[in-house]
């Protein structure tokens, strides 16, 4: 029987530097062969575009499939499992499977779907990589004290203090093989290394931390682990599965529905061209400060230039670089918002398009 196909699961919430880490994994794949799979929250494929865009012989566009019917933990049978076994039963296989997720997605009922018939086979999750924002981790974004929840969820069943976001980091920390503390040129050294010490003291035992700037790191360290993740599910645990870990669907969507998915929105907005880049990417910022917007993403047209300007912003944080020419695509600005459920949508929109 063959070798099994190593994958990787790439976890991290979202702005973490998951699309970064893997187009710098791209560019120096020492000519492995590498399939893609994004999960894109929303349905501008702005992740894709953006590894696309990259250019490199080793990610031929063939070899990236997105997957864009909503979150990864919720579609598994309808979508993941479908797009594996085609990836699975081409006659050019590749060498390594990567999974992006989106930032709002479970890893752990992904890793579960590679115990599925005819997947189980052929195919093995060599890693879950969960990359953090070290930077916004740091701050307390999205820092956790499990004990101290779990204390007040005990005091008043009614009181949970515990958002959707910090419970998702949980999870993403519990899954992990990898955690990679990305954005360390925004920490100093000191903040990264007691930051690096307390995921350690959070992770599951043995669990590697390395600290990476812009998601560059050897792809020997994050390929190749040969961990084997859908076989030991039962340490990875989801924090909210206090009473058991079984597969069956209902126990799954309650799950789904626990982290309600439905709190979280999408939607894009589109405009012409703009007339200078400094300023909208200031504009924005102001936007995102105004409506607690958690990521804002996408390509703008500036007057004058070739080239779509890629745009992505990760809190007030606004980061732009023209990637490629439009081409075929219509010349106009189209971003992605994603936020909290009760966005405004119109002064959100209104105020984009001034
Ligand atoms: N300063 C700094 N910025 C980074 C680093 N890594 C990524 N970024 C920037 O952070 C933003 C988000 O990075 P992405 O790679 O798109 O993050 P992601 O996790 O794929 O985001 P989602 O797809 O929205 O979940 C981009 O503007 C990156 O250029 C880093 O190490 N340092």
């Amino acid at each position: 029987m063959p070798a099994k196909i190593p994958a990787t699961v790439v976890t991290g919430f979202l702005g973490a530097g998951k699309t970064t880490l893997i187009r710098h994994m791209l560019q120096n794949a020492q000519g492995k062969r590498i399939a893609l799979i994004i999960n894109e929250f929303g349905d501008l494929g702005v992740d894709g575009d953006i590894l696309k865009g990259c250019g490199d012989e080793v990610c031929s566009e063939d070899d990236i499939v997105e997957l864009s019917n909503g979150c990864i933990c919720c579609t598994v049978a309808d979508d993941f499992i479908p797009t594996m076994e085609a990836l699975l039963a081409r006659e050019h296989k590749p060498d390594h499977i990567v999974i992006e997720t989106s930032g709002l997605a479970l890893p752990q009922p992904l890793v579960r779907a590679f115990n599925w018939p005819g997947i189980s086979t052929k195919v093995t999750v060599d890693g879950v990589v969960t990359v953090v924002d070290g930077r916004a981790v740091h701050d307390g974004q999205f820092a956790h004290n499990v004990a101290a929840v779990d204390a007040q969820r005990a005091q008043d069943e009614n009181l949970d203090h515990e958002t959707p976001l910090s419970e998702l980091f949980e999870d993403q920390v519990a899954c992990a093989d990898m955690i990679v503390v990305n954005k360390i040129d925004l920490l100093e050294a000191a903040e990264a290394d007691s930051l690096t010490n307390k995921l350690k003291s959070e992770a599951r035992a043995g669990v590697q931390v390395i600290k990476a700037s812009m998601g560059a790191l050897p792809v020997d360290v994050l390929l190749g682990q040969g961990i084997g993740a859908e076989g030991d599910l039962a340490s990875r645990h989801e924090i909210h599965h206090h009473h058991h870990h079984d597969d069956d669907e209902d126990d799954h969507h309650n799950h789904a529905h626990e982290h309600g998915h439905d709190e979280f929105e999408s939607f894009i907005v589109t405009r012409g061209e703009i007339a200078d880049a400094d300023a909208f990417a200031a504009q924005i910022a102001d936007v995102i400060r105004a409506h607690n917007i958690l990521r804002l993403k996408g390509f703008v047209a500036v007057a004058g230039k070739p080239m779509r300007l890629t745009l992505q912003a990760v809190g007030p944080r606004v980061d732009t670089y023209f990637d490629q020419p439009f081409g075929a695509a219509p010349r106009e600005t189209r971003l992605v918002v994603i936020g909290e459920a009760g966005l405004d949508h119109s002064a959100i929109t209104a105020a984009l398009q001034a």
